[in-house]
């Protein structure tokens, strides 16, 4: 579990919680300030039953050291939880961990109703939605956002917040994984932080890579260079979990493209910090 630097401080405190399709993502708030980040695996539905008994026992005054030792390997806060509960605001894109998460004390689970977007369509992911509000609402639209998450994501809104769409594809990982999986002789790769393969592979580990990424590559600049044509001062962010490996990929190949990129881990919680302060 990684965590940034946590402060003492609980005034206002609350919870932002993203369920991605591969893990959890964390975000602890005081009012309107960001103070940490982690990510988590899943979680199993008893340990979230276990956080109300654990909230309970802090009113009763046990610490959460002893919580942690006590109740499961799997606590999966970076810090004490105290007072207990801190208010959760939740986006998932997996509706059977949302379903899970419903027996937290003090939960809200964020919809595209939120989301002051025009021309939203109803399946359109709850975090493409987000991220894209943050991304706008912070730097400013016409913009473009793209996820290199499980999937890989475009989503774009203009200069007055219509939805223009977007498109979805296999991210890096799961075209890696589905090229190990549904075929008879190649390896599973995972994505690893390697330097550009050559183009002309002459082994089938690099084949593979230099056929996901330069393609990958490709597509990202292609979708980049139209969002340009028809909005030439758009702005373009990334965010997910490969977006550091693409960013430096593309210093490499479009050092243009890479100058102009806002590169931001945190969009979707933005998104819900601007969602939060709204209502
Ligand atoms: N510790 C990690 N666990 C899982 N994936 C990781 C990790 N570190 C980097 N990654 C990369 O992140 C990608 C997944 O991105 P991310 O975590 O943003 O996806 P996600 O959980 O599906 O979230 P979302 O659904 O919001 O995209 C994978 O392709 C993988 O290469
Ligand atoms: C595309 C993903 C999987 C990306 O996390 C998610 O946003 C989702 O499930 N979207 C629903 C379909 C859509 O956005 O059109
Ligand atoms: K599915």
């Amino acid at each position: 579990m990684k965590s940034q630097h946590y402060s003492e401080q609980t005034e206002g405190t609350w919870l932002a919680l993203e369920i991605g399709n591969s893990r959890l993502h964390w975000a602890l708030f005081h009012g309107k300030s960001l103070n940490c980040t982690w990510d988590t695996e899943y979680l199993p539905e008893s340990v979230i039953q276990q956080l109300g008994d654990w909230g309970a026992e802090e009113q009763r005054g046990r610490g959460a050291e002893e919580q942690r030792s006590r109740g499961s390997s799997i606590y999966p806060f970076p810090f004490p939880l105290s007072p207990f509960p801190f208010p959760l605001l939740l986006a998932s894109v997996v509706p059977q961990q949302t379903a899970i998460w419903q027996s937290y004390p003090n939960v809200r689970v964020i919809t595209l109703e939120d989301i002051p977007l025009n021309n939203i369509y109803p399946t359109l992911g709850i975090d493409r939605a987000l991220a894209l509000w943050g991304a706008g609402m912070s730097w400013g639209f016409p913009m473009l956002v793209i996820d290199a998450g499980t999937a890989l994501t475009f989503t774009a809104a203009d200069g007055d917040k219509n939805l223009v769409g977007g498109a979805i594809l296999p991210g890096m990982g799961l075209q890696l994984a589905s090229l190990g999986q549904k075929t008879g002789q190649l390896p599973q790769l995972e994505v690893e932080e390697i330097q550009l393969p050559p183009r002309f592979a002459l082994n089938t580990p690099q084949a593979m890579q230099s056929g996901v990424i330069y393609t990958l590559l490709a597509g990202i600049k292609d979708f980049i260079d139209e969002w340009w044509r028809l909005f030439p001062d758009g702005k373009v962010a990334m965010k997910g979990g490969d977006r550091n490996l693409l960013l430096s990929y593309l210093q490499e190949l479009y050092p243009a493209i890479a100058s102009r990129l806002i590169v931001e881990p945190n969009l979707i919680f933005w998104g819900m910090q601007k969602i939060s302060m709204s209502r």
